[in-house]
Formats: C-alpha cells, structure tokens, sequence
C-alpha cells in the first residue's frame, strides 16, 4: 500500500500551468495550420487571378496588335488607289506592295505581305512566306469582312486577311501578317512574367497530351526552359493548357498554357512564367510573424492567468496543506495558518468558502475532538469509578461478615461469597453443583424455608426472612438469619439474593445478657428483679390456689468478717455454696434468690400449713450449721431466716419482702442462726430501722447533701471528658451514708425528686463554674426512675440550665434502663425531648437491667455505661467478659459511646481498650471527689494518661 510520504505530490499550479500552455499550444498550433492555409489558399487565389490578369493583358496585346493589322491592310489598297486611281489593277497591287513592303518591314508594322486573287492564287508573297489554308480565303471573299488567323509552322505569325475590290468589283484578298516579337516584349514589360511561346510539333503520337513543347519564344529562355521542361515530364498537360504550380530547387514557379485565340486548336500555347517564390516566403514570413505575436501573446495572457490564479493557488495551497492537519489535531495551526478573519467579505468567491468552511470544520472538529475527549475522560472515570465500585462491591462481598449467595430461579446457587464459603467449608464451584436448600440445613426448618423461597419465586413477596440454623464446616450449628429478595434482572429472569448473617454469638450475648438481668451471676440464682416477677405471679396465682405463700429472707451470720478476713475470692465462693445449700434443700419447690450481698429469699407456695414453711426454714439453718471446706479454710457461718406470709404480712411482693426483711433483721438481733416470723411488734423495730427516713427529709434542709464528682476519661487523648455527679449524705451522728443505702429509702420515700432537683440545680452550678475557669467536660447526673416519671422533670431540668447559664450539651442525665422500660409509652417521648433540648443521655448501669433489645434501638440515648459487676469480671470470668465485649460491640452496632464504670485494674483497662471501649470511670484514675479538689485532677490527668 502507498503510504502519503510515498506519494509523490506534483502541485496543482504546475498542472495547471501545463495544462493550459498544452492548451494554448494546441490552440496555437490550430490556429497556425488554419492561418497558413488560409494564407496558402489567398496565395493561390491571388496566384491564380494574377495569371488570369495577365492572360486578360495578353489577350489585350493580342486584340490590339490585330487592330493595328486590320489599320494597315485596309490602308494599303487605299495607298494604292491614291498612286494609281481608280483603274487600278491587281498588277498596280503588286508593284504598289513591292514598294512599300520594305518600308513595313522597317518600320516593323509588318512581317509578311500577300496578295491572293479570288480563286486563292497568289499575286506575291513578301516577307515571310506561309502556307495559307484555301478556306481562309474563301471565307474572307464570302464574308467580305476582314478575318483574323494565327499561325505556325516554323514560325508564328499572326495574320490579318482583307478583300481587295476594284470598285464593285473584287479583285482578291490582301494578307498582312506580322510576327510576335511586339507581343512578347510588352506582355514582359507590362506584366514583368515571363512569357513564351511553344507549338506542339505535328505527329506527335498523342496529340490530347502535350508531351513535347516547340518553343517559338521564350524570355529568359536558359532558366525557363528547364522549367518547362520538368513541367512536361511531372504533369500531364491537356490539350487546352492549364495552370500549374511547380517547384524547382527550392523556388516556386506558376506556369500558364493557354492557346492562343484564332490559332488551330492543339497546336500552340502561350506561355506564361511567373515565380511565386519570394510571395511564398513573404507570406510564410507574415505567418510565421503573426504566430510569434500571437504565440507571444498567449504566453502572456498564460502568464496574466497564472498571475491572476497565484492568489486561488495560493488559498488551495494553505488549505491543502491546513487539511491534513485536521488528521493531527492541529486546529490553532490550521486558523493561524489559514487567518482566522482572512474573509473577502462581499466578494467572496467558492475559495473564501473552502477556507472559511475549513476554519469552520477546524472549530467543529476541535469542539468534536474536545467533546470526544471529555467523553473519553468521563468514560474512562466512569469506568474507573465503576471499576472501583465493582471492586468495592466484589471486596464488600468478601469481607462482610454475612453468607451472601445469589440463585436461580430453581433456587439454585450460581455464586457464594467467600466468608460463606469459609463458613460453609465449601468452594464455590461446589457450592454451584447444589441447590440453596440442599446445603447444611437443619432439617427441621426446610419446609418452612421451601415454601418461603416458592412464594419469592412466584413474585408473591418481594423480600422473605426467616431465622434457621445451618452447620457450619466445624460441625457447630449457626444460627443464621436468612434475608431473601428478589433481585431485578435485565431480561426478566428471576435471580433471588441471599444474604446470611450469623447470629448465633449475638443470640448468645442476647441470651446471656437477659439472663444476666434476671440473675446473680455469682450464684447464677435469680436476682432480685426475676425474684420479684415470680413474688407477683404467685401472688395472682394464690387466688386459685390452696395453701400458704411465703418469703423466706435468708442473711448470712458472718459473712462480712469473712469476706473483710479472707477476701472477696473466699466470700464469693462461701456464697456459692451458700446457695447450694438452700437449693438442695428447698429442691424444685420454691423459688431461691440472691438479691445482693449475703441476702438470699425463697419463695415457697402452696404449703398446706406453716409447719411446713417452718420446716423449711429449720432445714436451712440446720444445714448452715456444718462448716464450709474453702480455699482451705474450715468456715462456719450460720444463716438467719424472716419469714412473711401472703397475705397477712403483706400483698404486695414490696411489703412481703420488707417484712421478711424486718424478721430476718429480728432474728440477728435475737442471736442470730435462728428464724423468726413478721408480727406487728416488729412494725415499731422497723420504725427504728428506717428513722433515717425522718433524717433524710430533713437533710436537704440542713444542707447535709454534698456531691462528688468522678472523673470520666477518654483514653484516647487522655482528657477528662466527664465527671459523674454522686451524691453524699454527710449524717449529724452517723457520718457519710452512701447513696446505695439511703436512695433507695429516698425513692421509697418519694422523697427522691426534691434531692434530684437539688443535684441538678448543684450540678449545673458548678458545671458552669468550671466551664467559666476553661474546664470543658460534661456533668453526668443520675435521674431515678421517679424522677424521670414525674411531670416536674421537665421544668427542673430548664431551671436548672437557666439558672446557671450552663450549655446544655454538657449535661448528661444518667437513667437506668430497668425503669425505663417498665413505662417505655411515658419514659421515651420524655427523653427524646431532653435530646431535642440539646441535653446528651447516658444508660446506666446497663446490663443489669435488660429486658429488651428493641426498646434500646428506641431510646434516643447517647452512651452506655457498661456496669461495673461485669467489668469486675474481667480478667476473672470469661462470661462476664463476654457480657463486656458484647456491650461494647452492642454500642457500637447502635452507634452509642460505651463507657465502662467501676475500672479499678489495669488490666481492665488495657481490656476494655482493646475491645474498643475508650471511655473509662472507676477508681483507677480516681475515686469520686469533692468539688474543690476536681480542678486539680482535671489539669494534670493528661499528663499521667500521656505516660500510660
Ligand atoms: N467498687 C467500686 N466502686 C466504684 C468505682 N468507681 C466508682 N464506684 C462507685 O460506683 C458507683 C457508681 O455510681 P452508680 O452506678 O450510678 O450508682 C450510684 C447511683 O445509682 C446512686 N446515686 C448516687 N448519687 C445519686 C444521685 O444523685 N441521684 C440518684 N438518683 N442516684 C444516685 O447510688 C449509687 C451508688 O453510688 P456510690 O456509692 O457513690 O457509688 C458509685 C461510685 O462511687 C470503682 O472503681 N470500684
């Protein structure tokens, strides 16, 4: 194939050149053949009207030289007539032409003179003598006119005959005749031809032909007669002559043979020469002039038109050389090269519109080239962004934690996503050999699973969702909850997504944590939350059946010093056993409870007498009185038992409880290791035990209250990012009561909403102070479960932020979710609204508390604060741990902060980080402490938290 740099390129100005100098010599050359004929044929014309001129002048000469003749041989009989008078005789002729004839012949009016009787016989002959035809006489005498005769033999003469008459009588015929030396000269000299005379000499064998010429005359005899000569041998002369045209060594020649008039027919021409030669060459040279002036001239006007061309040329040329630039993009080039506002404007020709049309294709080209380009660019973005996404989804797909399977519409698996495959312990190819429901499932779920995949199938649904079990590739049954929907395919066809998560560690956690709500997990006995359930059930149920209700409150005698002397490991283990005891004695006919501490109660129903709840009892202490083999201790610690009974002492699980709680009280106080019934007398004891009653409502008055604050930390940063306001009762006589003694009396009491509104006023007070001094940390305050149901809350809350000018995000009220979730209807709308006021919320004590996940993904709370029991585990009890890490997790998964309370070790802390819980309370960093040594902490714990 020819490549462009092959070809060769010959310009378009040349061509055109050529083509039209081609042109124009052609034209030119035409017009030179046309001219030159035109010119040979004037020549010839003229040639031949010059030869019929001077045959017109010879015929002339000839005429006249006969008149002249005629003059004088009509003036000799009257010559003679005058000599001799009218008796003249042919004799008188005779002797009269002898005397003049001399003198004619010298005076050259004549050549021959005869006189002819009328029978045709010669009188004399002067001159030169010829033979004349008889008929000449005869026709003279008939026609008495004077006849004219031309003729030759050895010579030419032209003769006149005239009747000679003697008065009326004729007497003969007088011929005169002369030669044609005359006519020759002055044809010469008249016409400046040459001129001859020739006679066919007689016999020749073809006498139509003139073959052989005898000249008679001939001027300039040496040159023409070669001419003549060659005329003879090239052309065939007929008889009556001709003009010819004859070349001879390079000169041109016309030759005329024309018979002399009166002359006998054949025999003799005229000849006239004239050469050509010099109009010829005159002629050729007119020509040849007037083809170099028009040759010249057509030069020039090529030239004019190549000059007037050189501007289009010019404008093809830029833009033949612009348009293969277009190929390279060079569209600047193009409107530099071609000027972009170069326009003729009217006079605009097909040129200016090529160019302006190449300018504009250059415009609507680079705008092309341009768009082409940002739809290249967009293409290639939208591509790498797709390419992206496509990695994204095919790394999602990967990584997520979730079987995710993609089948057909016969349900069977066309992908399997790798974490199903690990789960699984099969590959995908494999996985694509089976049907979805042919994989491990549990059988007992298939036909559930069957029908709810048909009905996706059928379009019935457009998303199913059903929780089943499958066995992963170690053989553990998953709990795995299945999400089926219909996924759209172009062309119609049904391809149903699968997407498995794996709940079985979060059932589990579930599991745990709302069995942790309703249990001790020291003893794993019921708590005092299930214990009170079940208090309130056999209430309801005591109406339908027979037999005595009781609530046996059962408390360690010793506990304490044991628990302060050997340590809490040794504590913990005495109440292990503790329970174990009561349970192998009251079996499965009862219901045992820790509510806390060395507290343990016991619902016993449907005794038929209390004999028996007394016997119960007995069996409990007497068991308590064996020694207790711990940690290689010997320990003797006995129990002492209260006893209320439904109704009598209570009907309601609060009262039952309390009055066991007061009888129990009363058998310490009998000496311990011993039971005893609630009766009325005891109400005054109880009087005494709950006279702090009395005292607390007083305290708010004597300002008695004070509030500690414990530090929050981030770890992260190390900064302090909240303190928990905890509140103290600093007794006249008793000294500082903990809170966990005297607020559950305030609650009782209902005294717990004025305290709380002065916590809160206090709180926010001191928020601001420190605030104020560039101390930036929320205030967490504890609201009670009646605090937050009563209708005051509200207002105390804006009080408190008004009064002291403190932001209201740092303000954090801590509630607890058990409360919580007893009236969710009131408590939730309740905290949304403090959310809405800016306030943050914290769950407390979470976990001990659980009753449903749910709710907790209603509750507009900011962080949860991990209880500090299940971070006492750490380190110490694995499911404790579990319970920690699954909060956290938990918190995470709801997008909440988790906040673990009650970190007292390192190692709790170091735990705590690496599951990703940051935000730490507990005496590790610091104890709760008293307003005025808070700004202390908070300035150098970046400092210690830095070393960490
Ligand atoms: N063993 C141990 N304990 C730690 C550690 N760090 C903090 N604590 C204690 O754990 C309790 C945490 O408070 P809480 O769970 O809200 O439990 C609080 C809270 O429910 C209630 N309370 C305290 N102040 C108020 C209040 O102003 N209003 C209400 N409604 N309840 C309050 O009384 C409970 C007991 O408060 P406190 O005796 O001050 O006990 C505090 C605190 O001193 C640690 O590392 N180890």
């Amino acid at each position: 194939m020819q490549t462009s740099k092959e070809r060769s390129f010959f310009s378009l100005r040349w061509k055109v050149f050529i083509n039209l100098m081609l042109v124009l010599a052609v034209v030119h050359l035409g017009y030179g053949f046309y001219s030159y004929y035109q010119l040979t044929k004037r020549v010839e014309q003229e040639r031949g009207q010059a030869a019929e001129r001077d045959l017109a002048i010879l015929e002339g000469l000839v005429d006249s030289s006969y008149d002249r003749l005629v003059e004088v041989a009509e003036i000799i009989p009257k010559f003679v007539e005058e000599m001799k008078g009218k008796s003249v005789t042919a004799e008188d002729y005779v002797a009269a032409l002898d005397d003049f004839f001399p003198g004619f012949l010298l005076n050259g009016s004549l050549d021959a003179v005869y006189l002819y009787d009328s029978f045709g016989g010669a009188y004399n002959k002067l001159g030169i003598k010829i033979q004349l035809p008889v008929n000449v006489i005869s026709g003279v005498l008939d026609a008495e006119e004077p006849v004219r005769y031309f003729h030759c033999r050895e010579d030419c003469l032209r003769f006149v005959a005239v009747p000679v008459r003697l008065g009326e009588e004729s007497i003969g015929v007088l011929v005169v005749g002369r030669a044609l030396h005359d006519i020759i000269l002055d044809f010469k000299s008249q016409s400046g031809r040459d001129i001859g005379l020739a006679v066919q000499p007689r016999g020749t064998p073809n006498s139509a032909r003139l073959w052989k010429l005898d000249l008679k005359y001939l001027t300039q005899k040496t040159e023409n007669i070669t001419l003549l000569n060659k005329l003879v041998n090239q052309f065939n002369i007929p008889a009556e002559g001709g003009i010819f045209e004859l070349d001879n060594n390079g000169r041109s020649y016309q030759i005329v043979l024309e018979p002399p008039q009166g002359a006998e027919a054949e025999r003799a021409y005229w000849i006239l020469i004239d050469e050509n030669t010099k109009r010829y060459e005159e002629a050729r040279q007119d020509l040849l002039h007037e083809l170099f002036i028009s040759g010249v001239g057509l030069l020039i006007a090529a030239i004019a038109q190549l000059a007037f061309l050189r501007a289009p040329f010019r404008t093809i040329s830029d833009v033949s050389e612009a348009l293969p630039l277009l190929a390279n993009s060079a569209f600047e080039e193009i409107r530099k090269r071609l000027g972009i506002n170069n326009r003729s404007g009217f006079f605009e020709d097909e040129l200016d519109l090529l160019k302006s049309s190449t300018v504009d294709l250059s415009y609507k080209l680079e705008r092309l080239e341009t768009s082409l380009l940002e739809r290249a660019q967009n293409l290639t973005e939208r591509s790498v962004q797709l390419e992206a996404e496509r990695d994204l989804v095919t790394s999602l797909l990967d990584t997520a934690e979730a079987i995710i399977i993609t089948q057909d519409d016969n349900g069977r698996v066309e992908t399997l996503n790798r974490f199903g495959q690990q789960v699984l312990g099969i590959s995908e190819s494999e996985a694509k050999m089976m049907g979805f429901l042919e994989l491990n499932h549990e059988t007992g779920s298939l036909p559930q699973h069957r029908q709810l995949l048909a009905h996706l199938i059928e379009r019935k649904e457009h998303k199913v969702q059903m929780e089943a079990s499958i066995r992963s590739s170690n053989g553990q049954m998953l709990q795995i909850s299945w999400l089926h929907s219909v996924l759209s395919v172009p062309g119609g066809d049904i391809r149903v997504l699968t997407i498995g998560l794996d709940l079985t560690e979060r059932m589990h956690a579930e599991k745990r944590l709302v069995w942790m709500a309703n249990h001790d997990p020291l003893t794993a006995l019921p708590n005092r939350l299930l214990f009170t359930e079940k208090v309130d059930e056999a209430i309801k149920r005591y109406q339908e059946k027979n037999g005595i209700l009781a609530i046996l409150f059962c408390d360690l005698d010793s506990f304490k010093d044991v628990n302060d002397s050997l340590g809490h490991p040794v504590g913990d283990e005495l109440l292990q056993q503790a329970a174990e005891r009561i349970q192998n004695i009251i079996c499965n006919d009862g219901v045992l409870a820790r509510l806390g501490g060395d507290e343990f109660t016991v619902l016993l129903e449907g005794r038929a007498n209390i004999r028996e709840i007394e016997n119960v009892a007995q069996h409990i202490i007497r068991a308590f009185r064996q020694s207790f083999f711990i940690d290689g201790y010997e320990i003797f610690s006995t129990i002492s038992i209260g006893i209320s009974l439904h109704p009598d002492h209570g009907d309601n699980v609060t009262s039952l409880i309390q009055h066991a709680d007061v009888a129990m009280f009363d058998a310490k106080e009998s000496g311990k290791n011993q039971l005893r019934f609630y009766h009325d007398e005891q109400g005054s004891q109880r009087y005494e035990r709950f006279s702090l009653v009395n005292d607390l409502r007083r305290a708010l008055e004597k300002d008695e209250f004070r509030i500690f604050y414990q530090p929050q930390i981030d770890t992260r940063t190390g900064n302090v990012m909240g303190v928990e306001a905890l509140l103290r009762w600093q007794h006249s006589e008793a000294g500082m009561i903990s809170p966990a003694k005297f607020i559950p009396l305030a609650e009782e009491q209902g005294l717990i909403v004025p305290i709380g509104e002065w916590v809160l006023r206090e709180s926010c007070r001191m928020g601001k102070i420190w605030h104020d001094q560039g101390m930036d940390f929320r205030i967490g305050v504890n609201i009670a479960g009646q605090q937050i149901m009563h209708e005051s809350l509200m207002g105390t809350v804006q009080t408190a932020l008004d009064e002291s000018g403190i932001r209201p995000h740092l303000l954090d009220l801590e509630v607890t979710e058990n409360f919580l979730l007893k009236q969710p209807e009131i408590t939730i709308p309740k905290l949304h609204k403090f959310r809405e006021m800016g306030l943050s919320l914290s769950m407390d004590d979470f976990g001990t508390g659980f009753s449903s996940l749910s709710y907790l993904k209603k509750l507009p709370i900011n962080t949860l604060k991990i209880d500090q029991s299940f971070v006492r585990d750490i380190g110490s009890d694995p499911e404790g741990e579990a319970i920690v890490k699954a909060i956290i997790v938990l918190a995470k998964s709801l997008g909440l902060e988790a906040l673990a309370e009650g970190v007292e070790t390192s190692e709790q802390l170091s735990y705590l980080r690496t599951h990703g819980c940051h935000l730490i309370q507990g005496y590790y960093f610091s104890r709760p402490l008293p307003a005025e040594e808070l700004p202390d902490f908070v300035m150098n714990q970046a400092v210690e938290i830095s070393f960490e």
